[in-house]
């Protein structure tokens, strides 16, 4: 057995607006443990993909843009929160727009993208532990995975979730039309040939519908102090 092997991972999958980053943020800072969000991984190469002038529906170029990508995570900033330096530009904001989710949905179909991703977040795994956000942690990442869960919730409340975020934010948009984007979104990420989005057959499955956060966050504890 690998050293890495020895290492407890937990996997929080889940489609998008399902609180998988927000609760695995809570989740690893009260175990102490690492913490990925895959899902920055594709966003970040997406980016790069953009600013390059690359196109994105380029396979090979997508690969190539996958190896040559620097990703950094930097955390303990002023303000809270993890920064994400994309060839080493702080790109955190950019990242989280639904332009960014659905440039990394679209490129994450690709098995050359993904298979360029894998060693990188493999390397996560170290002590104490890892707590890992994404569509195929538990399926394809961490099969071994000690603790697994998927969160769902309904596109609706994803969908008013998405909206209160960005609103906060001072963005125009609409809860019609970030729910048409959540479940293209959801369709791609569920119907791709390689890695879909699904639950694991060992995950405890956790419909978050109307829960309050530190009750989702209380749930998944439970799973790994079980
Ligand atoms: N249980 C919940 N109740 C209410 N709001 C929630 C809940 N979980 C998450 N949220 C809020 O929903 C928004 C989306 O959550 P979050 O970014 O964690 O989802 P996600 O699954 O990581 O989405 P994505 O895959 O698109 O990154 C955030 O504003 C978050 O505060
Ligand atoms: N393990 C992962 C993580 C993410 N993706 C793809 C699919 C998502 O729509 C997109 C953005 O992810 P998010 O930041 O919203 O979690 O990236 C994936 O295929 N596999």
């Amino acid at each position: 057995m690998t050293h890495a092997a020895v290492v407890p991972v937990l996997t929080i999958d889940g489609p998008s607006g399902s609180g998988k980053g927000t609760v695995s943020a809570l989740v690893a800072e009260r175990l102490g443990w690492r913490l990925l969000d895959s899902g920055a991984l594709y966003r970040a190469v997406g980016y790069a993909a953009g600013m390059a002038g690359l196109d994105l529906s380029d396979a090979d170029a997508m690969a190539r843009c996958a190896q040559g990508t620097k990703i950094q995570f930097r955390s303990g900033e002023a303000g809270g929160g993890t920064r994400v330096l994309v060839n080493g530009h702080d790109a955190t904001d950019e990242l989280r727009t639904e332009t960014a989710g659905a440039a990394a949905s679209a490129i994450a179909s690709m098995p050359s993208v993904r298979q360029a991703l894998v060693a990188l977040q493999l390397g996560f795994r170290r002590p104490p532990g890892l707590v890992a956000d994404g569509r195929d942690m538990g399926t394809v990442i961490f099969p071994d995975a000690a603790f697994k869960v998927f969160l769902t919730a309904s596109a609706a409340e994803r969908a008013k979730r998405r909206y209160k975020q960005l609103k906060e934010k001072g963005l125009s948009v609409t809860l019609a039309g970030l729910q048409r984007e959540i479940e293209a979104r959801d369709s791609r990420d569920a119907s791709r040939a390689v890695a879909p989005l699904r639950p694991a057959d060992d995950a405890v499955l956790v419909d978050t519908t109307g829960m309050p956060i530190d009750e989702v966050v209380a749930k998944v504890l439970a799973v790994v102090q079980s």
